[in-house]
């Protein structure tokens, strides 16, 4: 059981469209994204819209939009998602797991209970990080979901990643992520709702499995 962390902003945008639609198509190729029929496509570059998409990587923008999307699903549409770290991780992670949940903070207690109910092996948390390199919002994310875990499953790790991670969230993390490297990026492009959105804890009880294609709300 893997679940995979992208705080800013693919998994909350993921668990966003999860609150309107049943499953998610996941690429991490706009070519790939183009190439379906029927489809909202949603994504971004570097933080920025993908400029032929319908929306870009915003969970505010898709609630704001949230008609659309809902008029289309009705009438049998698929939404597709392609993001610069996010998606790509969740196809690599998918190669060596049985599981793939996708974590964010909106959904951190809800998608805990789920990876203890479902798992029979363990739970690896795997933040996205960003473009190759660290990136604090995914940490944090991760020791948050790490501290509802060992709550419902009463098991301490002894992961020192995960340590750490805890570690982050038992002081002013969501100032830690408010002027990480991604957030700077996002306000840059006028993405302030976002962050807000995204720090929001526990604020959707939703979860969604990853088979290989499409995050499928479970
Ligand atoms: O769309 C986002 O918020 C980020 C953009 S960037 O890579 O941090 O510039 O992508 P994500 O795949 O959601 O981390
Ligand atoms: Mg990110």
């Amino acid at each position: 059981m893997a679940i995979v962390i992208d705080i800013l902003r693919a998994s909350t945008t993921i668990n966003t469209l999860l609150q309107l639609c049943n499953e998610v198509y996941i690429t991490d190729s706009i070519e790939k994204a183009n190439s379906y029929e029927n489809t909202i496509k949603i994504g971004e570059r570097n933080g920025k819209k993908i400029e032929e998409f319908d929306f870009g990587n915003s969970p505010t923008d898709i609630l704001k939009n949230k008609e659309i999307i809902l008029e289309h699903v009705k009438n049998g549409g698929k939404v597709v998602l392609t993001t610069t770290n996010g998606t790509r991780v969740m196809k690599r992670v998918f190669k060596n797991a049985n599981y793939v949940l996708i974590g964010s903070i909106t959904n951190a207690k809800y998608v805990a209970e789920k990876a203890v109910e479902l798992s029979k092996s363990g739970i690896t948390l795997v933040p996205c990080h960003r473009k190759g390199t660290f990136a604090i919002e995914d940490v944090i994310g991760a020791g948050l979901i790490a501290r509802y875990i060992e709550e419902i499953s009463k098991e301490k790790t002894k992961n020192e990643e995960v340590l750490a991670a805890k570690l982050l969230t038992k002081g002013d993390w969501k100032s830690l992520i408010l002027n990480s490297n991604s957030a700077d990026n996002l306000r840059n492009l006028g993405y302030h709702g976002d962050l807000m959105f995204c720090i929001s804890e526990n604020s959707q009880n939703v979860v969604g499995m990853f088979d290989g294609e499409k995050v499928v709300k479970i």
